[in-house]
C-alpha cells in the first residue's frame, strides 16, 4: 500500500459546495432521528416520502424546501460529514462532538433531545477500582469514545489503555477485556442488567444543531435562516410544554 493511501485527510483540506446547490442537513439514524422528528416538523422541514420507507436504499432525500436536502448517516458520522463540509448542518450528540472535537464545527443550539450522560462504570463487585485505578499496573478501559477516555484519565495522570469497541461495552469487564468501561448511561438499566455500576459522570449529553463554520461564513443568510427556524421550533415546543403543564 502506498503512503498516500494511509493519509487521513483533515476537514480543512476539503472544498465547500457551491452556494446555489441545496444545503445538506445530516441527520443521524436511530434514536436521535426519532426524537428530532417533531422538531424538524416544527422547523418546517419535511423530507420526501422515501425518507420513511424502511425498504428504500436512498441516503439523500429532497425536502419540501428546495433549499434543503437531508442525508441519513450513522450518528457517529454526522460530525464528520459536517466538519468536512459534505453537509453544512447536522444534528449530533454532544458525546460525538466531544469525541472528535472538530474545530470546523460550531454548535449554536442545544436541542434538548437525546439526553444521557457519558460515564465510567465498573463491575459492582469491584467497588473502588475507579477511585483508585493506581492499584492497577495498567488500567484497561473499553469504550467507543477513545479520545474522551484518554483525555479524562490523562487529566488525572493515568495512562489508560483503551479497548476500542463499537457496542455492548458492558460485556467487556465481565469477560475480562477491561477493568472499566466509558459509555452512555440514561436509565442505568443496561448497567444494572449486566452487573455494573456507574462510578463517575464525565459529561452530560444532549443533541446539538451543528454547522460548518466555513459554510456559515460563506453563506451566512442561508445558514442563519435555518438556525433561526430551529430556534423558533424549540421556542414553540417549550411554549407548548409550558401550556400543557399549566
Ligand atoms: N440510552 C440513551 N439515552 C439517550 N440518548 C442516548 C442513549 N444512547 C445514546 N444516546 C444518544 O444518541 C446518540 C446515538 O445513539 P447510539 O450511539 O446508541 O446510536 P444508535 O441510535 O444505536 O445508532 P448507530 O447504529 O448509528 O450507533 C448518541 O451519540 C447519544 O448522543
Ligand atoms: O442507561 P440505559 O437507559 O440502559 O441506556 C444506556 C445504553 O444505551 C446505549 O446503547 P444502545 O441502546 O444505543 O445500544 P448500542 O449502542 O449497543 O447499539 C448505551 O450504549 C448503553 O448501552
Amino acid at each position: 500500500m502506498s503512503e498516500n493511501a494511509l493519509t487521513v485527510l483533515s476537514p480543512a483540506q476539503t472544498a465547500v459546495p457551491e452556494t446555489d446547490s441545496p444545503l445538506i442537513l445530516a441527520l443521524p439514524k436511530g434514536r436521535i432521528l426519532k426524537a428530532a422528528a417533531p422538531l424538524l416538523h416544527r422547523a418546517g422541514i419535511v423530507p420526501g416520502p422515501d425518507f420513511n420507507d424502511e425498504k428504500s436504499r436512498l441516503l439523500r432525500f429532497e425536502t419540501n424546501d428546495p433549499n434543503i436536502d437531508v442525508v441519513r448517516v450513522r450518528s457517529f458520522d454526522v460530525a464528520t460529514f459536517v466538519a468536512f463540509g459534505g453537509a453544512q448542518i447536522g444534528i449530533c450528540g454532544a458525546d460525538v462532538l466531544m469525541e472528535f472535537d472538530y474545530p470546523e464545527i460550531y454548535a449554536p443550539l442545544d436541542l434538548g433531545i437525546g439526553g444521557c450522560r457519558i460515564s465510567i462504570a465498573q463491575p459492582r463487585d469491584r467497588s473502588g477500582l475507579e477511585d483508585n485505578p493506581n492499584r492497577l499496573s495498567q488500567v484497561r478501559v473499553a469504550t467507543k469514545y477513545p479520545s474522551i477516555t484518554r483525555r479524562h484519565f490523562a487529566a488525572r495522570g493515568i495512562n489508560a489503555s483503551i479497548v476500542h469497541l463499537h457496542g455492548a461495552m458492558e460485556l467487556a469487564p465481565v469477560l475480562d477485556l477491561s477493568h472499566l468501561i466509558v459509555d452512555l448511561v440514561d436509565t442505568g438499566s443496561t448497567l444494572r442488567a449486566n452487573g455494573l455500576e456507574e462510578t463517575h459522570t464525565i459529561a452530560h449529553v444532549t443533541s446539538r444543531l451543528i454547522v460548518n463554520r466555513t459554510a456559515l461564513k460563506t453563506q451566512p443568510e442561508r445558514i442563519s435562516a435555518i438556525i433561526n427556524r430551529f430556534r423558533t421550533a424549540l421556542a414553540s415546543s417549550a411554549a407548548q410544554a409550558r401550556d400543557q403543564q399549566a
